[in-house]
């Protein structure tokens, strides 16, 4: 297998297994992602990549292997585990609040509370503020942190959630087919906001069917199949067909 050439790694997964009553969905599964690059992470349907995904974010645990994060060993048993630990994840399912306005969604969960005498009250304020802040530093097109999310196009729902996985201090977003439901124009704005992240420092972990975007967005790409790990390369070292071929085992590692 090629190793890409890594300078300082923020995530080392080392030799990790699960498996799932007889179903090894990822065997002996080794890769690094490093802050201020985008990795995508390929491979065909039931491959292992969200089983990958799942193990990073906390969801599951597996079975054997280690995972370093930002240069310490962790074992997240939850979600909020590894949220706390820096790793934000956007599902495709985006988890938004429809009924609820795009600062609300920012900071579902983490509201910010201050203390009137004894009592905790809600500082929608500060909320509103800071959503604002959020939303101009990674400049969201969205016309207000006051529309309610049922009002935005999907590139706009897709770009609050990458604003709200790019908030809160965190170092690794990892996103699942970002742009899979989105048209093209909403797809060149949201894979700005992608290099955006890149760019101000942020791992990116992108799962990505589309080789076209990996091969314009990543700076490195990992290759699964049937549960292993079976090449990495950096970008400029490779081609959408030399991926595919990876994919598909018509080419070994
Ligand atoms: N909770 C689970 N219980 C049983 N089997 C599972 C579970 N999660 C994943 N698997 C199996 O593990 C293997 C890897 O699945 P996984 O969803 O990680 O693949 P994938 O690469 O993400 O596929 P896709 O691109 O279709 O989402 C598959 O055989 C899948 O059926």
């Amino acid at each position: 297998m090629t190793t890409p050439t890594v300078t300082k790694d923020l995530v080392s997964i080392e030799d990790i297994s699960i498996s799932f009553g007889s179903v090894r969905a990822l065997r002996n599964v080794s890769l690094t992602l490093q802050p201020g690059e985008i990795t995508a992470l390929v491979g065909d349907n039931g491959a292992g990549k969200s089983t990958l995904v799942r193990c990073l974010s906390g969801i599951h645990r597996p079975d054997s292997g280690t995972i370093r994060f930002d240069g310490e060993q962790t074992h997240f048993s939850t979600p909020e585990d590894a949220r706390n630990a820096g790793i934000e994840t956007v599902h495709q399912n985006l988890a938004l609040v429809e009924d609820l306005t795009v600062w609300q969604n920012l900071f579902l969960n983490r509201e910010i509370v201050r203390g009137v005498g004894p009592l905790a009250i809600l500082d929608k304020r500060a909320m509103k503020r800071e959503a604002q802040r959020m939303v101009s530093t990674l400049a969201v097109n969205v016309p207000s942190v006051t529309s309610t999310v049922r009002r935005l196009s999907g590139g706009q729902r897709q770009a609050v959630s990458i604003c709200r996985a790019a908030g809160f201090s965190s170092k690794l977003v990892i996103m699942d087919e970002p742009t899979a439901a989105l048209g093209v124009q909403e797809t060149e704005r949201v894979e700005k906001l992608i290099l955006k992240l890149r760019d101000d420092g942020h791992a990116v972990l992108l799962i990505s069917h589309n080789f076209a975007q990996v091969m314009r967005l990543a700076d490195q790409v990992w290759v699964m199949r049937s549960g292993q790990c079976v090449a990495g390369r950096r970008i400029v070292d490779t081609t959408g067909e030399e991926i595919v071929a990876l994919i598909t085992g018509a080419k070994a590692s």
